[in-house]
């Protein structure tokens, strides 16, 4: 399923009916002759599946997104998705806006209303819907600003599951979460996958992505791999991190687990304490 030749970059083919399929994407944000962000990149993953994109930072992970959210037209190449939904990284959000987490669950049904209809009784009945399934049902009335972090992470999950799509986004939404926190997220997304939606998540955490055993999408403005976690070998975190990776040596990564990006080290810091 991969290989790492750095003039030959990966082709992943995940097993099963496409729900994504990158098919030699080449983008960048200003045009030629300035070089890509993203050169290369091509990759197909079926439903039901949790990718994690892996990469340093300016890798590209978010350039990604953006090539598959249609917000930014690929140079060369395609993109074949259903519809996709994202969540961005709440500290990009505005806080200080006086909605509730039903209003903000509740905009993800207006891109799948024509435009002439205001969200009604049926949508917010679904909003609830959603926010009970990430485990929000009693703070449907809070305030989105009033919430903790890893709440509002939800509250966002939410929102992408009223606009119903197939593909999800999610753009490090572990970052600042305590590990209660982050258990309850990488639970409600284990739930999403087994109900057969595919989940592209972007991550530092190397050590999260070989847990989940899903499948892992290495990033650093070429595809440097694609496949199973037990791709992740030294080399390919080296090519994938470069100058961010740095040996570790504390007990609790392991003998085997030597090498990891910079960031993982960091990943403790700057919590939100409260689940
Ligand atoms: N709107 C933009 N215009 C021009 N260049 C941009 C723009 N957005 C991002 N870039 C550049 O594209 C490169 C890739 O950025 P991107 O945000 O995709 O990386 P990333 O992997 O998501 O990084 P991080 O982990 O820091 O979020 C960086 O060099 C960045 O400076």
């Amino acid at each position: 399923m991969s290989t790492v030749s750095p003039a030959e970059p990966t082709v992943g083919a995940d097993p099963g009916v496409p729900l994504l399929a990158v098919r030699g994407v080449t983008a960048g944000y200003r045009p030629a002759p300035a070089p890509p962000i993203l050169d290369g990149i091509d990759f197909t993953v079926g439903a039901g599946r949790r990718v994690a994109v892996l990469g340093p930072n300016g890798g590209g992970k978010t350039t990604l997104f953006r090539v598959l959210l249609g917000e930014l037209a690929p140079r060369a190449g395609t993109v074949e998705l259903a519809r996709a939904a994202v969540v961005p990284q709440t500290e990009r959000s505005r806080l200080d806006f006086p909605v509730s987490a039903l209003d903000v669950a509740l905009m993800g049904a207006i891109s799948r209303l024509p435009w002439w209809r205001r969200p009604g009784r049926a949508e917010r009945a679904q909003a609830r819907e959603a926010l009970a399934a990430v485990g929000l049902g009693e703070h449907v009335d809070r305030t989105f600003g009033d919430l903790s972090g890893g709440q509002r992470q939800r509250v966002l999950v939410a929102r992408a599951l009223v606009q119903d799509a197939p593909v999800i986004l999610l753009d490090e939404p572990f970052s600042g979460l305590d590990a209660t926190s982050a258990a309850l997220l990488e639970d409600v997304l284990a739930r999403l996958a087994a109900e057969g939606r595919t989940l592209l998540i972007a991550t530092h955490d190397v050590q999260q992505a070989r847990g989940w055993n899903d499948l892992v999408l290495c990033l650093n403005q070429q595809q440097i791999a694609f496949g199973a976690p037990s791709l992740l070998t030294r080399e390919v975190l080296e090519r994938t991190y470069g100058a961010d990776l740095v040996d570790i040596d504390c007990a609790q990564h392991g003998p085997e687990r030597t090498v990891l990006p910079a960031h993982h080290c960091d990943h403790d810091h700057g919590h939100d304490h409260r689940p």
